[in-house]
């Protein structure tokens, strides 16, 4: 299976390495040429979550126009990236499946205006984070849900045989469902990781944050009933727990003084939200502080 990954970042890398072990043959297509040198000549290294290391050979490119044909096109940019994509997608084959891997909810919607016949989105709960331009490490194994919205469900299903335990994926029904559960723990984790600046094992072992992640958490529940069904308080804090050291892509943001994925994340919530009445206060103020930190420019 030929597959190409758009986005040498964190989760890209991350997944491209995964799939080339898995004996797919993977292109990783980056935007600077001096990544795609480094990656061509040093090769894609994974830091598993025990410490060892694992090699793979993928083929890096800036070139997305003269990519040949390809059984999936995997896009792991973040969200304020995928604008520019829409139009170059445009130009592609209707053929090429493609797969987003992006956080938040925006994305649901745009992708789907897309000339593309399949279209299918994830939902992942693993950390990864980029510890080099050609090295990525691995920060906590979890689910890598998957929901196809439009097309051939076969096309997809190769990705369930994977059969990779520190790399499971999982076949959903409802894209949109799964991409508001994500966006929900991404609520209850990233702008308050982000604002206090800790990794994510910190928001359950520091009071104080854990008290904020409860009373967020109340305030969801009030807006969204079938969410204390759908997502147990309990996934939460397993979830900070199995990325508890892993620095969360909205921190990654802020330390790197980047425009987050605040808006398709939080800014989606606060609004649904409001639309059922509920202002969800205690959300609504880490919204306003992550948009005020990027207003600031502020750069560590
Ligand atoms: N990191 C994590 O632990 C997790 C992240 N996610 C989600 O995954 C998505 C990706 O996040 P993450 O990997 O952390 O982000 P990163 O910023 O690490 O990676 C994004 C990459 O996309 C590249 N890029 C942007 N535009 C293009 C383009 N037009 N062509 C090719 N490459 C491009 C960027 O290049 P450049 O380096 O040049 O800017 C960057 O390397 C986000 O939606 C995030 O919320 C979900 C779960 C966990
Ligand atoms: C899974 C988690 C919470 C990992 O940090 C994530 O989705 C992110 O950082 O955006």
């Amino acid at each position: 299976m030929d597959v190409a990954v758009i986005g040498a970042g964190a989760v890209g890398q991350l997944t491209a390495s995964f799939l080339a072990e898995s004996g797919m043959s993977v292109t990783l297509v980056a935007r600077r040429q001096e990544q795609v040198n480094e990656l061509n000549t040093k090769q894609l290294t994974r830091i598993n979550v025990d410490g060892t290391k694992t090699v793979q050979n993928v083929v890096s490119t800036t070139d997305l126009a003269t990519l040949p044909p390809q059984d999936l096109l995997v896009i792991a940019v973040k969200y304020g990236h995928l604008q520019k994509l829409y139009k170059q997608f445009a130009a592609l084959s209707s053929d090429m499946p493609l797969l987003f891997m992006q956080n938040g909810l925006a994305h649901f919607e745009e992708a789907l205006t897309l000339p593309q016949k399949n279209i299918a989105f994830c939902s992942i709960s693993f950390g990864a984070q980029m510890m080099g331009q050609a090295t990525v490490q691995h920060r906590g194994v979890g689910r890598c849900k998957l929901a196809v919205e439009r097309g051939d469900q076969r096309i997809f299903q190769k990705l369930l045989q994977l059969q990779n335990s520190l790399f499971p994926v999982e076949l959903v029904r409802n894209a949109e469902q799964m991409l508001f559960e994500k966006a929900v723990l991404n609520s209850l984790i990233n702008p308050l990781s982000a604002v206090l600046q800790v990794k994510n094992g910190e928001l359950v072992t520091n009071q104080q944050a854990f008290l904020l992640m409860e009373t967020i958490y109340k305030e969801l529940t009030e807006a969204f009933e079938a969410i204390e069904q759908t997502i147990p308080f309990a996934d939460v804090v397993d979830l900070c727990r199995k990325t508890a050291k892993n620095t969360s892509s909205m921190l990654t943001d802020r330390l790197q003084g980047r425009k987050s994925e605040i808006e398709t994340i939080v800014g989606v919530i606060l609004n649904k939200a409001l639309a059922n009445g509920h202002n969800l206060p205690t959300l609504r103020t880490l919204y306003h502080q992550v948009l005020a930190i990027e207003e600031s420019g502020e750069r560590s």
